[in-house]
């Protein structure tokens, strides 16, 4: 927590394509700078070594309805949606918390909770890099083509113009150099200081 100088509660809203890095993001400013990240809820099923209540809420489609969203969309093929409440209960363990979302929730967040969001697009040069960290991942060959051919895979690939000016662009290319630019964002926006 040292060096952390926390303001009025922000949300850091990290977006982009499937396999880019968004959860890597945010798992580093939780473990770096304590960030508490917002769990959101899915139907899509658990991954090899992904929890319930750490990484999502698993949901079944009749327990997901029970929920009241501040959004949730459908991305190829699984319901995702995230609540007040989810992040209400991230702020209470830190000011500045992160949420992963879809180019589609990102633009929600920005809409509703107007000047409490920051948010990260993240991007890569070559979208064919998305498959390979897909499959080094351990995604099914099945999963990651279906995904791949998803309508909001192509949508996420380019950032929505509701978004231009809104949010800053950060490519993970490299994610020794994806660390630096994290820690200059954070130092110039007033999250971080080094002193
Ligand atoms: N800069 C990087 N270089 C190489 N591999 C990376 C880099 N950043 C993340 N990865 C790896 O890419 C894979 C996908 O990363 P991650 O799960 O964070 O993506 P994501 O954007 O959250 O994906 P999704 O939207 O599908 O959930 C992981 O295996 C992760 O370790
Ligand atoms: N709009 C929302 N998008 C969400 C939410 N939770 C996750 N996501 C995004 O869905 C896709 C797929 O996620 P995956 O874990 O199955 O790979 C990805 O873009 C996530 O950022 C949510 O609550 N709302």
């Amino acid at each position: 927590m040292e060096g952390l100088q926390y303001m009025a509660k922000k949300v850091i809203v990290i977006t982009g394509p499937t396999g880019v890095g968004k959860t890597t993001v945010a798992k580093y400013l939780e473990q770096q700078w304590h960030m508490a990240r917002v769990i959101t809820h899915t139907t899509r099923t658990p991954r090899a070594h992904e929890t319930d209540g750490r990484d999502y809420y698993f949901e079944t489609s009749t327990s997901f309805n029970r929920n009241h969203y501040l959004e949730s969309v459908v991305y190829a093929g699984a319901q995702y949606g995230s609540s007040l409440e989810g992040l209400d209960c991230a702020w209470q363990k830190s000011e500045v918390v992160t949420i992963v979302l879809d180019t589609a929730g990102a633009i929600t967040y920005a809409q509703e909770l107007a000047d409490k969001v920051i948010i990260l697009y993240i991007s890569v040069s070559d979208s064919n890099v998305l498959r390979q960290r897909l499959a080094k991942r351990g995604d099914h060959p099945e999963q990651q083509q279906h995904r791949l051919q998803s309508a909001e895979y192509l949508r996420d690939l380019a950032l929505p113009p509701e978004l231009v000016g809104r949010a800053t662009l950060i490519n993970n290319d490299n994610w020794h150099t994806t660390k630096k630019i994290l820690q200059e964002f954070l130092i110039l926006c007033g999250i971080m200081d080094l002193n």
